[in-house]
């Protein structure tokens, strides 16, 4: 007599009870019911043990697996009860904290607030802590299990691996050199060759130029081809930063330091650009207490975040560029005349494209070339009289509206070459000047050109501008549509 053995409804074997000689065999039918219940018995409990086996060894590949994740993930994790008893560490994190270090780190971040948050089940993301001297980039979470608080998670970065990451990040930009600058005017080559020659010392230097004429792309090459290359290029645009904003980016500030501040503070740029150089674009548009600030920085070398009165010191060559009139500023008292002296030790000038007309014919070929790859077009060049057009244009977005339109036309063209006809109304007007807004006949055309682009068919393009299907036609002629 026998019972299968049933794991999962699957029969994984078999228990029974063989009889070797007649004898037996009449002792086993006489209690035979009681032998089968015994028999049965026997094998649900043998079921049930593989089960718990089984079970058991799915929860060790899944421990197996966690452990594998966790210690492969690129920060230290720690995970504690409410005790503050160490649950788990991953391997990375002693790397990051020293042993004994662990403790005083989770009692000291676990301090108030923090643990305030924690116990009402929020998560805090990237806090910045520091103990010993050192600090990291701290997120918490709430293990939270039934509704109720079981433990904390704590995963940390090293402050100082991230501003590595930041560094190389910022580096990018590193393939520009004098070389991908363009231009070979005489007034322009005389920029480059101070430029160059700025490269080599380490002294502050001031770009002047309109906007678009190539002064962050001179203040990269300069990076590039000084001893600071291998270290961070940062750029802030101090136009582009609301006034009450600036001051927190350039200077970085502590946890708390005033109300709004972000848990943990926030790196400034002149920390970021440690050891390398930071390019102050629109400097005429700093604010006056900052210029003050600034030319501490200058001098004295070190900074302060906001809120804190921690000195950090700062190894940076500092670039700036304006595109407005210092000098006349310093006249207003709108510029500091101190900080003016200062920046300006090397000035560079560039010229407006308007001013080296000899350029645009290169610029325009070197510009042509770069869309082409972009865009995976294979355009040759420009017919005659687009040159002709662009050489008498008065391009008061300098190089970068000539970029702008290239690319455009690259765009727009199918040919072999850029020609007239593609080419933006504004150039063709006679100066050059921007055709005024009031010519209803220019807009009127532009509408026209776009619904017919937007519409497939002329009904819809007509009905979309609220004219009749023949008047669209009449217009499409008499501006050469078709
Ligand atoms: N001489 C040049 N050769 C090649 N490209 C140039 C040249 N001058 C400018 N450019 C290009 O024109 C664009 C505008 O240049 P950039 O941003 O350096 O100008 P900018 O003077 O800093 O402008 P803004 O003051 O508006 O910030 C960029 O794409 C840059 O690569």
């Amino acid at each position: 007599m026998c019972s299968p053995i049933l794991v999962e409804n699957n029969v994984v074997g078999v228990i029974g009870l063989v009889a070797l000689s007649e004898q037996q065999k009449i002792q086993l039918n006489n209690n035979k019911e009681n032998l089968i219940k015994f028999l049965n018995k026997m094998s649900d409990m043998l079921s049930t043990k593989i089960s718990e086996m089984n079970i058991c060894e799915k929860q060790n590949l899944l421990i197996k697996q966690i452990e594998t994740i966790i210690n492969s993930i690129d920060e230290g994790i720690i995970a504690i009860d409410l005790d503050k008893n160490i649950l788990f560490k991953n391997k990375i994190i002693k790397d990051i904290l020293k042993e004994e270090e662990t403790n005083l780190f989770i009692s000291k971040l676990l301090q108030d607030d923090i643990y305030k948050d924690i116990l009402l089940g929020r998560e805090i993301k990237n806090i910045q802590f520091g103990i010993e001297n050192r600090n990291f980039l701290v997120s918490i979470k709430p293990i939270v299990y039934s509704n109720k608080l079981q433990g904390i998670i704590f995963s940390l970065k090293n402050m100082k691996d991230i501003n590595k990451i930041i560094r190389d990040m910022t580096l990018i930009n590193s393939d520009t050199t004098f070389d991908s600058i363009i231009g070979k005017s005489e007034k322009f080559l005389k920029a480059i060759e101070i430029a160059k020659k700025t490269s080599r010392a380490d002294s502050t230097v001031l770009i002047l130029g309109e906007s678009g004429t190539g002064k962050e792309l001179f203040a990269r090459a300069i990076h590039n081809e000084s001893k600071r290359k291998k270290r961070p290029f940062v750029a802030v645009n101090c136009a582009a930063i609301p006034e009450s904003l600036l001051e927190s980016e350039l200077f970085g500030f502590e946890e708390g330091a005033f109300t709004g501040a972000k848990k943990g503070g926030k790196i400034g740029k002149f920390e970021l650009a440690q050891g390398g150089t930071l390019f102050l674009d629109e400097i005429g548009d700093m604010p006056l207490h900052l210029q003050v600030k600034l030319l501490r920085v200058l001098q004295e070398k070190y900074i302060e975040r906001i809120g804190s009165n921690r000195q950090i010191e700062v190894d940076i060559r500092i670039i700036a560029a304006t595109h407005k009139n210092l000098d006349e500023m310093v006249l207003k008292g709108e510029f500091r005349q101190d900080l003016y002296y200062r920046l300006n030790v090397i000035p560079i000038k560039i010229p407006p494209l308007r001013e080296r007309r000899d350029d645009i014919k290169v610029l325009m070929d070197y510009i042509l070339n770069k869309c082409c790859l972009k865009l995976n077009k294979n355009i040759k060049g420009f017919t005659e009289d687009v040159y002709e057009i662009f050489l008498n244009y008065h391009w008061p977005g300098n190089v970068r509206e000539l970029e702008n339109i290239i690319e455009y036309l690259v765009n727009m063209e199918n040919g072999e070459y850029i020609t007239f006809d593609k080419v933006p109304e504004k150039l063709k007007s006679k100066k050059g000047e921007d055709i005024t807004i009031f010519d209803l006949k220019y807009h009127e055309k532009n509408l026209i050109k776009e619904a017919l682009k937007k519409f497939n068919s002329k009904d819809e393009a007509a009905k979309a501008l609220g004219i009749g299907r023949a008047t669209l036609f009449r217009k499409i002629k008499e501006y050469g549509l078709n």
